[in-house]
């Protein structure tokens, strides 16, 4: 379980973006929705103590991420909105094989679970090709695939499919659907988000409405075209 209590957060000499926002978050699949420069990024990097707040507090199953910052980033994975914010390796398998070091597994428990992932993405063909001449929706995978590998207890995703063609969509809404993890995904992209136990929505830094997928998707449409009413 991840709860905010009380949060309020500002980048530095900002007046302060998230104020006093108190919430659960213990499905398993949650969306985060809103306009451009809501605070959804803002929201999600503080989950996992990659921000931490200016007041309040955010813990993770009890673990508070201003002091137990490590911990927290083990059990919660974060795939970046940008894949080269996330890419650390020059060749695919070494980029992988780098996010498994502190696990300490046995070799062949780690080799089983890089060829897996890659499997399961079709990146089998790249595991030795350099990181960075995959294409934008490939390296997008690979930064999935390099946080999926570690297997953290929860999945903080910040837009997961912007750069995916359908195909690419479609596997990584099924990923979504099939791990046992709690996933929290950042997106613009709603058709994602019908199966989802629970939608935030973000507008100017507030939390205006934390509903089920239909009535919070609904209500969105209507804040982005003004137009009153259902989708
Ligand atoms: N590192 C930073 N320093 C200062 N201000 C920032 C920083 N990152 C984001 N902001 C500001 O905070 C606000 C919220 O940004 P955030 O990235 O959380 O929005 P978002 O809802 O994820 O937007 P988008 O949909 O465009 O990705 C914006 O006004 C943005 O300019």
């Amino acid at each position: 379980m991840i709860s905010l209590e009380n949060v309020t957060f500002g980048y530095d000499g900002r007046a302060p973006l998230l104020q006093d926002l108190t919430v659960t978050l213990g499905e398993r699949r949650i969306g985060v929705i809103g306009s451009n420069g809501s605070g959804k990024s803002t929201f999600a990097r503080l989950l996992n103590g990659l921000l931490t707040p200016t007041a309040g507090r955010v813990t993770v199953d009890g673990l508070d991420t201003r002091t137990h910052g490590r911990d927290v980033r083990r059990r919660v994975g974060f795939v970046f909105q940008n894949p080269d914010s996330q890419i650390v390796f020059p060749i695919v398998e070494e980029d992988l094989a780098f996010g498994l070091k502190p696990l300490k597994l046995a070799p062949a428990e780690q080799e089983a679970r890089i060829t897996e992932v890659l499997a399961r993405y079709d990146l089998q063909a790249y595991r030795q090709h350099p990181s960075h001449a995959l294409s934008g929706g490939q390296k997008q995978l690979l930064a999935l695939s390099g946080v999926l590998v570690m297997r953290p207890e929860y999945l903080i995703l910040d837009e997961p499919t912007t750069l995916l063609d359908l195909r690419n969509r479609t596997r990584v809404a099924r990923a979504i659907r099939d791990l046992p993890q709690t996933v929290i995904a950042v997106t613009h992209d709603l058709d994602l988000l019908h199966d989802f136990d629970r939608v935030l929505v973000f507008d100017g830094g507030q939390l205006i409405l934390d509903a089920a997928p239909p009535e919070a998707l609904a209500h969105y449409r209507a804040l982005m075209t003004g137009e009153g009413g259902t989708a």
